[in-house]
């Protein structure tokens, strides 16, 4: 790097003596174009039910859903990510509503795709929702067992692809799942459903309050360390990537995303693909509760958390904050 000249021939500072200083010289811009909106449904119409330990997010029927995806894109927000609050009633250990064609999120995407034009729905594949045991994979013997789930995520990908999903995002962290899906999805005619695969997840606390906000924590026996990653592991997350681009990904994720910032950097400067961060439900919460105290700045506070994804190098941000950031962002 070029050795900067000394004190008074440089001085930093000038480049930040006003606003439109500044805005010229930014190294990173984020725009509403960044963020993948994640949001809850439920059951019924015309309802919305609050998540408790998430402040400001909702669950919403259909319908409710579907205006609020037209608000998302109104402001610019390219895709939406469904996930759904299951009846506990529909889990099972075989978790055969991941692949049932009338299931919420087959729904909500087909309500989406049919009244919202021009945004992109993004699902999960993963079993967790639907599964008696809370876990993302078929659980025997108390073991999440690999190449039987591979079948029912393979079920899973053509219901979701045949609702209209673009977006697919493999979130069950089994081996191998990526090429089963692409291999169904090609078999199936199914070439333009994209993969953005959750490569590099961490077995992390952070994901709490989402699973308050699902309904999955109460069912989760035990926890996800045999197929989620060790949060001591870097090099192992560059495997998992390059693994699921071999296997046929076309975008990876990285997740959770602020307390792995160092993994988003790496992998998207030696990958060079598409990667994006995923800034969960307990980054959401952390920040959101500090802002009702009075202790964070609100929108100063999520704006520079998520422009840190950005400056990551990250091409996007699946967040709880993306309506409001992206609001943010319009009124300059
Ligand atoms: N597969 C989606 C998630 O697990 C979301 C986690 C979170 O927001 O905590
Ligand atoms: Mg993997």
């Amino acid at each position: 790097m070029l050795q900067p000249a000394p004190f008074p021939a440089a001085r930093p500072r000038r480049l930040r003596q006003a606003p439109w200083m500044r805005a010229m010289v930014a190294e990173t811009v984020l725009t509403p174009a960044d963020f993948i909106w994640p949001c809850f449904v439920i059951d019924g119409t015309d309802r919305a039910e609050p998540v408790a330990s998430m402040p400001g997010v909702e669950r919403l029927t259909v319908d409710r859903l579907v205006a609020k995806a037209a608000e998302a894109r109104a402001l610019g927000i390219p895709a939406v990510a469904i996930f759904p609050y299951t009846d506990p009633a529909q889990k099972t250990p075989g978790a055969e509503e991941a692949w049932n064609p009338e299931n919420l999120v087959c729904r909500a995407t087909r309500a989406v795709k049919a009244e919202v034009p021009g945004i992109g729905v993004m699902l999960d594949v993963a079993l967790d929702p639907y599964n008696s045991d809370g876990h993302d994979g078929l659980v025997r013997d108390g073991e999440v067992i690999n190449d039987e789930t591979l079948l029912a995520l393979e079920r899973q990908t053509l219901a979701q692809a045949e609702a209209g999903a673009d977006i697919l995002g493999p979130s069950d962290m089994m081996d191998g799942r990526v090429g089963v899906m692409r291999r169904a999805l090609e078999e199936h005619e199914f070439q333009n459903v994209t993969i953005m695969t959750y490569a590099a997840k961490y077995a992390s606390a952070f994901y709490g309050p989402f699973r308050d906000a699902v309904g999955s924590g109460g069912a989760l026996k035990g926890d996800k360390k045999t197929y989620q990653m060790d949060p001591a592991n870097t090099e192992e997350a560059l495997r998992e990537v390059a693994i699921d681009l071999a296997e046929g990904a076309d975008m990876v994720m990285v997740k959770p995303g602020m307390p792995y910032l160092d993994i988003c950097q790496r992998v998207a400067s030696e990958f060079r693909v598409p990667t994006f961060a995923y800034q969960v439900s307990g980054e959401y919460a952390m920040l959101r509760a500090a802002m009702q105290n009075g202790w964070l700045d609100p929108r100063v506070g999520m704006m520079e958390s998520l422009m840190a994804f950005k400056r990551a190098g990250c091409s996007g941000i699946l967040t709880y904050f993306a309506l409001e950031a992206a609001q943010a962002l319009k009124s300059g």
